[in-house]
């Protein structure tokens, strides 16, 4: 079994990556995308979006980091995926899930995968543009209004030369609604041969292993159950307890600390807001701190409320 850590654009950063893979299980973490219209990117999008790349293209822990892009020309993923390894992503990784609307507007996301077509062509250019001996892998959602092209769209995938790809077992209309269709992934299995990673509703030992069961899949990706518990690929795999609420806190303080020491100020209120908004749905101290956190807007000021709240 191989666990990614899901790419979540506004929360998973190199900090909770850092974070994350130093209490371990994972094998992979795939970053935030960098969103590629019509040009190739200066080096210091990439290492903003991915410090790792500084070191190796891994966590301080050891774990790959793979730069995730996201748009709809062949030519320029191409231009930029080559870039992404020659800076040391150990590899590529392309987003065709993304629902947010702002993306959909300008295409790319999710709303390419109602082009078959399109999808093979940007595989085929960046899987042409990167060397061989460097993964390009492909994240979808089983479609966009519907699951009629979820077949077609990860056969394209896997023709064009893909090394593997991820299934987040829904359509975009779905959204995030529960269930995630785990059963569709062994369907598309059985048609493609390259390895699969099943994704969607994951958050404890037993939906993973049922996830596993259902998606006839080895290998599986956690997004948001990874933030609500940050532990879970421990939990999964050895199963360890979710982490208690104290240490939970001090990673918590750890993330504040990191940030005030020099980072990017505003950003990281937002992000903090957002992982709590997981937090809280494991953690009833989470959900009761979260009522006063929502209003702060500086990272000292919530530093300061973990603080209080650690020495109560
Ligand atoms: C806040 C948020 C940001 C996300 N950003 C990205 C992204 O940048 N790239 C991507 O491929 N998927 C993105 N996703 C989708 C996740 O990677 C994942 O497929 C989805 O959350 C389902 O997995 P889960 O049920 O384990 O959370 C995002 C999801 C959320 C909730």
């Amino acid at each position: 079994m191989k666990i990614v850590l899901a790419p979540m654009e506004g929360v998973v950063d190199h900090l909770m990556r850092e974070m994350l893979t130093q209490i371990g299980g994972y094998d992979l973490c795939i970053t935030e995308f960098v969103r590629v219209v019509d040009q190739k990117l200066p080096a210091r999008v990439f290492t903003r979006l991915c410090p790792e790349l500084l070191q190796g293209g891994k966590t301080r822990a050891g774990t790959p980091v793979r730069v995730q892009l996201l748009g709809q020309e062949p030519h320029w993923l191409a231009e930029n995926a080559a870039r992404a390894v020659e800076l040391g992503s150990p590899g590529v990784d392309l987003n065709f899930g993304c629902p947010a609307k702002a993306v959909n507007k300008s295409r790319g996301g999710a709303v390419l995968l109602k082009e078959t077509e399109t999808l093979y062509r940007i595989v085929k250019a960046v899987r042409d543009a990167v060397p061989a001996q460097f993964p390009v892998s492909a994240k979808i959602r089983l479609g966009y209004d519907d699951t009629s092209l979820a077949l077609d769209n990860a056969k394209a995938i896997a023709e064009a030369g893909a090394s593997s790809l991820a299934i987040h077992a829904r359509t975009k209309s779905d959204g995030y609604r529960p269930p995630a269709y785990w059963p569709w992934i062994a369907k598309i299995k059985q048609q493609v041969k390259i390895p699969l990673v099943a994704n969607g509703e994951i958050w404890n030992a037993e939906q993973a292993l049922l996830c596993q069961q259902q998606s006839q899949c080895q290998d599986i990706m956690l997004g948001r159950g990874a933030l609500a518990m940050p532990n879970l690929a421990r939990h999964i795999r050895d199963q360890a307890a979710p982490l208690p609420w104290p240490e939970v806190l001090a990673l918590l303080m750890h993330y504040s600390e990191f940030e005030i020491a020099g980072d990017k100020g505003k950003y990281y209120a937002n992000r903090v807001k957002q992982w709590f908004s997981y937090l809280k749905l494991q953690y009833p101290e989470a959900q009761q701190l979260f009522s006063q956190l929502r209003l702060l807007t500086k990272s000292r000021d919530i530093l300061q409320l973990l603080e209080q709240q650690r020495s109560d």
